[in-house]
C-alpha cells in the first residue's frame, strides 16, 4: 500500500536528533555525542513500528523523544499534524502512553493494584471514584488480571502480571499511540508470547497505534507490520515486516538477520560476527558510520556518508550499494567475515 493509500500519519519524527555534551573534567573540552542523527518517521493508524538495533544505536533516546520525555537538538516530533510543544503535556500525556521493559522497577511498590491503574484517570481528574472503579475493573479484564488482585500488591503478582498491570495502567487513559520499550525482554519465555499476543489484541479492539522498541527481531516478527533498523542514531533501513524478512537489503540488517538463527537473543542481539565491536557514538567513524564493519563496502563508504535510497513496496536502504548500482563490482577486501 502506499503512503497516500494509506492516509495521513499519527505519529511524525522530522530529522530527529539528540546531541549530548559530555564533560570530561572542568577543564576540558565538552564532546559531542549524537545518540539520534536525523531520523525521519511517519507512523500511521493502527500501524505497529518495531525499532531494532544494538544497545547504544539511539533506540531509548529517540523512544523518550517521541514521548515528550525529552527536547529534541534539531528536528520535531508531531501528532496528528500538530508539534508536541504545541499540544501541552497533559494532553500530550493522553495521546501516548510508555510500557517500560521493567514492570516491576516501574511500579510503585506500596501501592494496590487497583490504585496503581487508576492513578493516570485522577491525574488527569477524569471520573468519580466509582467510574474510576469501574473503568479499572473493565481493563483489568482486558489485560487477563483476574479481579481479586485489585487489592494485592506488586510483589505478590508474576512478571507477566506485573506488565500486564502495568500495559492497563497505560491504557486506561485511552491513548492513541503506546511506544513500548522492550516490552518482554524482562519475562520468561513461555509469558512472552502470551504478552505480544494480548498487545496485538488491544491493539485492534481499541484502535492503538505501536512503537516497539527492542533489540529482539523475533518480537518484531511476531508484533511489527514496519520496522526500522537503527545503527549509530540513524535508521539505516525502513521496510513492511513481510518485505523485510523476505529480503533484508542492508548488510547490517542482513547481519543482524542472520543472529537470530543463534540461541540466546534474550539479552542483547549476540555477536554479529562483523568482527569489530559496536562503535563509540562519541567518535563515530567517518562516511558510511558502519564501514568499519562492513563486508560489503567499497571504495568510499569510508569517507562518503550514504543517502537514503527508496525500497520497493516503501521504506528505504541507507547504503550506498543502492545509490551506486555497478558499485558491488568495486568492493573493497573485506576485514570481517562474509555476511
Ligand atoms: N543522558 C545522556 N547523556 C549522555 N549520553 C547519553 C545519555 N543518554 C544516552 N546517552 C548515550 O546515547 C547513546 C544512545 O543511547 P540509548 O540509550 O538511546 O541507546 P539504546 O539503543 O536504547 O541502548 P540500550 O538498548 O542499551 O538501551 C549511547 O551511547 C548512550 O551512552
Amino acid at each position: 500500500m502506499s503512503g497516500k493509500e494509506r492516509g495521513q500519519p499519527i505519529l511524525e519524527a522530522e530529522g530527529l536528533t539528540k546531541t549530548y555534551m559530555l564533560s570530561s573534567g572542568m577543564f576540558a573540552k565538552k564532546r559531542e555525542l549524537h545518540a539520534v542523527r536525523g531520523v525521519d518517521l511517519d507512523i500511521r493508524q493502527g500501524d505497529i513500528l518495531g525499532i531494532v538495533g544494538e544497545s547504544g544505536c539511539g533506540k531509548s533516546t529517540l523512544s523518550r523523544m517521541l514521548l515528550g520525555l525529552e527536547a529534541p537538538t534539531a528536528g520535531q516530533v508531531k501528532i496528528g499534524g500538530q508539534p508536541i510543544e504545541e499540544i501541552g503535556r497533559a494532553a500530550l500525556s493522553r495521546k501516548v502512553q510508555p510500557i517500560f521493559q521493567d514492570p516491576f522497577s516501574s511500579l510503585n511498590p506500596r501501592k494496590t493494584i487497583e490504585s496503581i491503574i487508576s492513578l493516570p484517570l485522577r491525574l488527569h481528574g477524569i471520573g468519580d471514584a466509582a467510574s474510576r472503579k469501574r473503568e479499572v475493573r473493565e481493563m483489568m479484564e482486558r489485560v487477563g488480571l483476574p479481579s481479586r488482585v485489585a487489592r494485592g500488591y506488586p510483589s505478590q503478582l508474576s512478571g507477566g502480571q506485573r506488565q500486564r498491570v502495568s500495559i492497563a495502567r497505560a491504557l486506561i487513559t485511552r491513548p492513541d499511540i503506546v511506544i513500548c520499550d522492550e516490552p518482554t525482554s524482562a519475562l520468561d519465555v513461555s509469558v512472552q508470547s502470551q504478552i505480544l499476543n494480548m498487545l496485538q489484541d488491544l491493539r485492534n479492539e481499541l484502535n492503538l497505534t505501536y512503537v516497539v522498541i527492542t533489540h529482539d527481531l523475533a518480537v518484531i516478527e511476531h508484533l511489527a507490520t514496519e520496522i526500522a533498523v537503527m545503527y549509530l542514531g540513524r535508521v539505516v533501513e525502513r521496510a513492511e515486516t513481510g518485505r523485510f524478512f523476505d529480503d533484508p537489503q542492508h548488510p547490517y540488517s542482513q547481519a543482524l538477520l542472520k543472529s537470530v538463527m543463534t540461541p540466546d537473543t534474550s539479552l542483547s542481539i549476540p555477536e554479529l560476527g562483523l568482527g569489530t565491536a559496536f562503535p563509540d557514538p562519541a567518535n563515530p567513524p567517518s562516511g558510511c558510520a558502519f564501514h568499519p564493519r562492513c563486508a560489503k563496502r567499497f571504495e568510499g563508504c569510508d569517507r562518503i556518508a550514504p543517502s537514503p535510497v527508496p525500497r520497493d513496496g516503501g521504506g528505504h536502504v541507507e547504503c550506498r550499494l543502492f545509490e551506486t548500482p555497478d558499485a558491488g563490482a568495486q568492493q573493497e577486501p573485506a576485514m570481517t567475515e562474509e555476511i
